[in-house]
């Protein structure tokens, strides 16, 4: 049986879960339970806690699992486990911040203390830009806090929406120190069985939530055109109508440039232009 850590609670473990389901796996209906076995698709499920699962994978007892980049890279596996898939979910990035005017480069955080859930990912920060700090101070959550109550000059954390920093009065400064998002990771150039149609499915559900399938009717004079707005991504398919002056188009397109294709297409004449949702995609 393949194993596979999910996140059990926070920011990760909704959409992993409905990600899974997506691809066809099955998940526990009860928050309480720690092992799930879909037997179809032989595969164990273990539901830990995001920040642990580069661990379990590192070590070997765990095949593969779902993360955000950021807790990976903070884990410090070294080369034990790595990224096979960005997953699209769980955006964030990691940042400086401040209070609003404190700093305005990162050079400044020389001799400074800062505050952080990630140590392990400032700390290599630190080292790569050779800014030499006077510590890291851990904190496990309202890192934000640490600076008006003086245990901290300036903090390192996820950033999502940014409402969080602008309720504390402070402000990100400095470059991105990195872009997270959640992520599938395995063991280095360990292949095991279910690994592979597990990435496949995970693609299929990438792919269908960014495209649409997009149909419509055109005049045979202004087909060209229109296959010019809709490409497809291998070739659209062209069907015949009863009439013979028109054809029937079939064609997937972005998610976010349906609107812009549906008025270029009926701008050329085409008529009955549908968009609807595709549910998975094997390409
Ligand atoms: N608004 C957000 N807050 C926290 N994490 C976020 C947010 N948006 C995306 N993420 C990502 O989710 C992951 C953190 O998930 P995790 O479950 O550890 O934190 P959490 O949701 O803050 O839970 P908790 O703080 O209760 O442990 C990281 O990869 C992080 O980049
Ligand atoms: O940019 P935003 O959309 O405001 O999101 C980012 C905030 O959310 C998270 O905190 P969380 O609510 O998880 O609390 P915690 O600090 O106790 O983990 C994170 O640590 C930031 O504080
Ligand atoms: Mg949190």
């Amino acid at each position: 049986m393949l194993r596979i850590a999910v996140p059990n609670k926070g920011s990760l473990s909704d959409a992993a879960r409905e990600t899974l389901i997506e691809a066809g796996y099955r998940q526990r209906r009860d928050s309480k339970e720690l092992v799930f076995v879909d037997p179809d698709n032989s595969v164990e499920f273990f539901y830990l806690r995001p920040r642990d699962i580069a661990i379990y994978v590192a070590k070997g007892t765990l095949d593969a699992g779902l993360t955000g980049r950021d807790l990976f890279l903070d884990a410090q596996v070294g080369d034990a486990a790595e990224e096979l898939m960005a997953l699209g979910f769980a955006r964030s990035t990691f940042h400086f911040a401040a209070p609003s005017g404190a700093f305005t480069s990162v050079a400044e955080l020389a001799g400074k203390r800062i505050a952080t859930s990630y140590d392990g990912l400032l700390s290599d920060y630190l080292k790569s830009s050779a800014i030499d700090t006077n510590k890291i101070v851990h904190l496990d959550g309202a890192v934000e806090s640490s600076v008006k109550l003086g245990v901290a000059d300036a903090i390192a954390d996820v950033v999502e929406t940014g409402s969080t920093l602008k309720a504390a009065g402070m402000e990100i400064f400095g470059e991105p120190i990195l872009r997270s998002e959640a992520i599938l990771i395995g063991q280095t150039g360990k292949h095991p069985a279910g690994l592979d149609k597990l990435i496949q499915r995970l693609h299929g559900v990438l792919v269908a939530r960014e495209y649409v399938m997009v149909d419509y009717d055109v005049p045979r004079a202004h087909m060209e055109a229109a296959l010019k707005v809709t490409p497809g991504l291998e070739s659209p398919t062209i069907s015949p109508l009863a009439d013979d002056d028109w054809v029937a188009v079939r064609s997937m397109a972005k998610k976010k440039d349906m609107n812009r294709i549906m008025d270029e297409l009926y701008e050329m004449g085409a008529k009955a232009i549908l968009a609807s949702a595709i549910h998975a995609i094997r390409l």
